[in-house]
């Protein structure tokens, strides 16, 4: 009796034996299967086995109730599972599945080495320093650690840069600016200074300082979600843009699709339509230690919402009002960078931006005081009204900014209309025209400011004359010293590389080159343009650089 009760239970664990090999086997072809796929770096591929791997793990866990030592061995196998399939959706950039599967990985065993690097360098690439830095100090505590410490302690020094740099904005490019821009570029955090979102009186919500700064102090440096370029040279037709655009809309949508937290940043973001009603996003979600949006998306891209977004928000780098350290003039890029796109438009701006790799930095173009909103130049303001009007209905708005309303209030004056017209066919003697609109301004009574604004409106005329021996030598003693027209122009609009520019060919006429009070002018100039990003020395490179420059 005994004997035929004994037989189905040996059968079964037989059976189970089995079962258990099969399985071993299965495994193991799929576990070489997915290590082959991602060292061949066909990460799709490796995704999808690593997912066959995970059910049949969870299966055996859940269905079988296996031993102690089998469920360790099953644990193993899943906790590495997670790991690698989380490393292959890194590559592919999508962020919030491999960090969901991250946290999967460390709920089976809290210091898995391979996953805090992985989870670590996620975070790096999120711009999350602190959390990324946790990763690698905890990864640092497990022993495999000494076998890669190479790779931890790369891991452990880039964060502590990086979080230090985005905790106190003190960036440096010295090195490379005076290296000619050649070799690595200079490393960069995002970083928030004394800024605010808030509703604006121009349109929707807009920037604001929190405190007064003085010209050059940095106030953000943001990463673009995505950019493209091209080298195309002045001849390139419409159809070469079109391509720039093409793949730069793919490229953000693909961000958007992949990683929930850039889909959410961008949901942010103005569509240009009823903008008085949209939301006023705390500043807190776009700094780099903010929590982040745990979970992963399921809504559809809307991609006419996309599409208006980035009309209203993408930047030209190479934009006139912007700045572009380090490339070659036939350049051309377009980007997103998030926070950069709640500044609003002004013909006066205060702050100016520099585009430095993928980071946009925008500081102070003049001295502002707290409370003030941060604009710059959607295009270019040292041009007249009805210039303006153009391209800003080109951008799709009307602009109302204190510039604009007090030279709509100028039109009254014939004469101003006039001069307009005579320095858009740019036929007249320029000089005469500089002349006929100090002259106006004299009986018109313009004074502060608006002096400054109308000069900066006919910028051009002033420029050719002071650029010009011989227009200076019939008009120099009429009209007024290019300095006083220089501290007009920078007052009213900010710092730019043109005036900065008749500025030094001023000291040079004047046979005054180098003298120490000038060259602290001609350094605060700078800064406005360029921002506090430098030392002297590097600053005073680029202002020479520039001052001979067409
Ligand atoms: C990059 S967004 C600026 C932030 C936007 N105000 C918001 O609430 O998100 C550009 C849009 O802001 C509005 N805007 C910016 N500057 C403006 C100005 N000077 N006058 C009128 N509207 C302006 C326009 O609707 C423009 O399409």
């Amino acid at each position: 009796m005994r004997e035929t009760e004994a037989l189905p239970q040996e059968e079964e664990m037989e059976v189970e034996e089995e079962e258990e090999e099969e399985e071993e086997e299965r495994m193991q072809n799929l576990r070489s299967k997915a290590t082959e796929l991602l060292l061949r770096e066909e990460y799709k591929g490796s995704i999808q086995v690593y997912t066959q791997i995970i059910s049949l793990c969870q299966h055996c866990i859940s269905k079988k109730s296996p031993d102690a030592v089998h469920l360790s061995k099953l644990q193993k196998t899943l906790c590495l599972a997670f790991s690698n399939r989380a490393e292959a959706q890194a590559r592919l950039l999508e962020f919030s599945e491999a960090l969901r599967d991250c946290e999967e990985a460390l709920r089976i065993e809290k210091s898995h080495f391979k996953t805090l690097l992985c989870k670590g360098k996620i975070l790096l690439s999120l711009n999350r320093y602190s959390m990324a830095l946790d990763c690698f100090k905890a990864a640092n505590l497990d022993p495999q650690a000494n076998e890669n410490s190479d790779v931890v302690n790369g891991f452990l020094d880039k964060c502590k840069k990086f979080e230090f740099l985005s905790r106190t904005g003190a960036f440096d490019v010295t090195d490379w600016v005076l290296s000619g821009f050649s070799g690595k570029l200079p490393e960069f955090a995002e970083y928030v200074g004394a800024v605010e979102i808030r509703k604006s009186e121009i349109s929707g919500r807009g920037l604001f300082a929190t405190k007064n700064v003085e010209s050059g102090t940095l106030l953000l440096v943001t990463k673009a979600i995505a950019v493209d370029r091209a080298i195309m040279p002045q001849d390139s037709g419409e159809n070469a843009q079109l391509v720039i655009w093409k793949n730069f809309i793919d490229k953000v949508v693909e961000s958007a699709t992949k990683c929930s937290e850039i889909k959410s940043l961008i949901s942010k973001l103005s569509p240009g339509e009823d903008e008085e009603n949209l939301e006023v996003p705390e500043i807190g979600i776009f700094r780099p230690e903010a929590e982040m949006n745990s979970g992963i998306s399921v809504d559809k891209l809307d991609m006419g919402r996309m599409l208006s977004v980035l009309d209203v928000n993408s930047m030209l780098e190479d934009a006139i009002s912007a700045k572009v350290l380090g490339k070659n003039a036939d350049y051309h890029g377009v980007g997103l960078w998030i926070l950069a796109s709640f500044l609003n438009h002004s013909c006066d701006p205060n702050v100016r931006r520099l585009h430095i790799g993928d980071h946009v930095v925008v500081h102070a173009a003049r001295d502002m005081k707290a409370g003030e909103e941060l604009t710059f130049a959607y295009f270019d303001v040292l041009s007249p009204l009805n210039n303006r009007r153009e391209m800003s209905n080109n951008w799709g708005f009307l602009c109302r900014c204190k510039r604009c309303k007090f030279e709509e209030n100028m039109c009254y004056k014939h004469e101003a209309t006039e001069i307009e017209i005579a320095l858009g066919k740019g036929l007249v003697d320029m000089g005469s025209l500089v002349c006929r609109l100090e002259e106006g301004m004299r009986r018109w009574m313009v004074r502060g400011k608006g002096k400054g604004y109308l000069r900066a409106s006919f910028w051009e005329a002033y420029s050719r004359v002071f650029g010009s021996e011989k227009l200076m030598r019939k008009w120099g003693r009429k009209i007024p010293a290019a300095e006083a027209v220089v501290d007009s122009v920078v007052d009213a609009v900010g710092s730019d590389e043109r005036v900065v520019r008749v500025f030094m060919e001023g000291l040079k006429r004047g046979g005054i080159n180098g003298g120490v009070v000038e060259m602290e002018k001609a350094m605060k100039l700078g800064r406005g343009i360029y921002g506090k990003v430098m030392k002297k020395q590097a600053m005073r490179r680029l202002l020479q650089f520039s001052g001979t420059q067409e």
